[in-house]
């Protein structure tokens, strides 16, 4: 007997969880998966080529309805946050010439998890940085 994608059921109430580990690492689509590379996203100095791993966000019915305000939010911050701050690993913390000693934290999803040092890059009064910081937000 044959079993098409329309043909299967699942049984009421299961959860369907999406490789998106997986997805994000296919070199076919992102060539040297496992690198930083975030210049795999730009076309130039100054411009993205608009990839937006779409993945995250679900799929068919059940797609995020947020993903668009998350996306946007999330650049806003970022940018903001890059623009004002300098982030590095704290003085004494050795993450390795290529990462290698970063802790992952562990779950549905993970972040590295090591001391960090934030300054801001320019001279700003205490007032300015935080006029900046709410004009990100
Ligand atoms: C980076 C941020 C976000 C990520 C990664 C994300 C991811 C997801 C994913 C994967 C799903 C599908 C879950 C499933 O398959 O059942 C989902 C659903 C949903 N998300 Fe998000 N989301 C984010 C932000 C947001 C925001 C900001 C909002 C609201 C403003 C939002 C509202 C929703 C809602 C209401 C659903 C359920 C949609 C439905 O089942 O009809 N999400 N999200």
């Amino acid at each position: 007997m044959t079993t098409s994608m329309r043909d299967t059921t699942f049984p009421k109430g299961a959860t369907i969880l999406v490789n998106a580990w997986a997805m994000s690492r296919d070199p076919v689509n992102y060539p040297r998966p496992d690198e930083f590379l975030p210049e795999r996203f730009l076309t130039s100095e100054y411009g993205t080529n608009g990839e937006t791993p779409s993945f995250a966000f679900g799929f068919g019915r059940r797609v995020c309805v947020g993903r668009y305000v998350a996306d946007a939010s999330l650049w806003a911050a970022i940018v903001n946050m890059l623009a004002i701050f300098r982030f590095e690993p704290a003085p004494g913390c050795d993450l390795g010439p290529e990462g290698e000693n970063v802790v992952w934290t562990e779950g549905v999803t993970t972040h590295p998890k090591f001391p960090c040092k934030i300054t801001p890059r320019h001279e700003l009064t205490h007032e300015r940085l935080l006029q900046l910081v709410q004009m990100s937000t």
